[in-house]
């Protein structure tokens, strides 16, 4: 049963699923990556892995979109035990905003210190190419802007502040270490940096819609991350995210292109390994940056 209103985890359930999953993996994970729509794959670097499948853990959502597989991976990546959530929640899946952030916290209680999310999003920067993959370096959270913030509610000093700092929600340092790994690995042409704009989904934006986010500056814009990124920096955790460009937004009225989650899947499909490179490498190089 969930305390406080049907909507949001108490400190002592949150606990428990993390004591619970401890319980059923020796791996004690510093990172965790979270696989946005069709980069799933991601999942594959994890070596000596130990699958733990969403319904099988007490309390927790279930993934319900085509993409996202709905389990948890333990393991190791470059040596470092990391989790990988192969299937993140959205919005639109009509769950709580409590509840699509709630691994963040259970990775925190966990002993995470270090999350790489990624995701799928359409262009709104004329410059950027469907393939091209954006660290994300700010966002605009147009839910939170109405009220629909997953920090709303009684506020567990023992996860963090009332009031948390957001505009250092991006590491600085670690898209710094992502454009150093990018350039050695020949990805300047397509690795961008940029805004990214989360609305609820799930249909995908008008061409008004479209043209309002190009007039704000967005370069990205897509249906989650930014959720479990405040989550995360509440409870301290540091955060790292790149969007993969699957389409471009239509602008034109005059277009024929629409939006569709196809394309997006396939985007995915075939960056997968670069993806892939990209994160293990950071993931290799993360002590450069920190004490962990
Ligand atoms: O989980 P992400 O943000 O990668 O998923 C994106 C947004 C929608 O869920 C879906 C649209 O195709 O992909
Ligand atoms: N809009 C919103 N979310 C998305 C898009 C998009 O164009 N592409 C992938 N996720």
């Amino acid at each position: 049963m969930l305390s406080n209103s049907a909507h949001s985890y108490s400190y002592e359930e949150c606990k428990t699923i993390s004591d619970w999953l401890l319980a059923h993996t020796e791996v004690r994970p510093l990172v965790a990556i979270v696989c946005g729509s069709g980069l799933g794959k991601l999942a594959e670097m994890i070596k000596d892995p130990v699958i733990l499948k969403y319904k099988d853990i007490p309390n927790f959502p279930q993934s319900t979109v085509q993409g996202h597989a709905g389990q948890l991976v333990f393991g190791t990546l470059q040596g470092k035990h990391c989790v990988c959530m192969q299937g993140r929640f959205h919005l639109y899946e009509g769950y709580s905003i409590q509840k699509i952030t709630l691994p963040m916290r259970v990775f925190k209680l966990m002993g995470v210190h270090t999350v790489i999310l990624t995701n799928a999003a359409g262009s709104l920067n004329p410059g950027y190419r469907v393939g091209d993959i954006m660290v994300i370096k700010d966002h605009i959270n147009m839910p939170g802007l109405s009220g629909n913030n997953p920090l709303v509610g009684p506020n567990d000093d023992r996860f963090g502040t009332r009031f948390p700092c957001m505009s250092d929600a991006y590491d600085r340092k670690l898209r710094q270490l992502a454009q150093e790994v990018g350039a050695e690995l020949g990805f300047s042409d397509f690795l961008k940096e940029g805004v990214y704009f989360v609305l609820g989904g799930p249909s995908f934006e008008t061409i008004a819609e479209c043209r309002m986010l190009h007039m704000l500056g967005v370069d990205a814009v897509g249906m989650s991350t930014v959720h479990e990124v405040i989550v995360a920096r509440h409870c301290g955790m540091r955060c790292f995210a790149l969007s993969l460009i699957s389409n471009e937004a239509v602008m034109e009225y005059t277009s024929q292109e629409k939006a569709n989650h196809e394309e997006v899947l396939e985007t995915g499909r075939v960056r997968a390994g670069q993806m892939e490179e990209l994160v293990s490498t950071i993931v290799s190089r993360l002590e450069e940056y920190s004490a962990c």
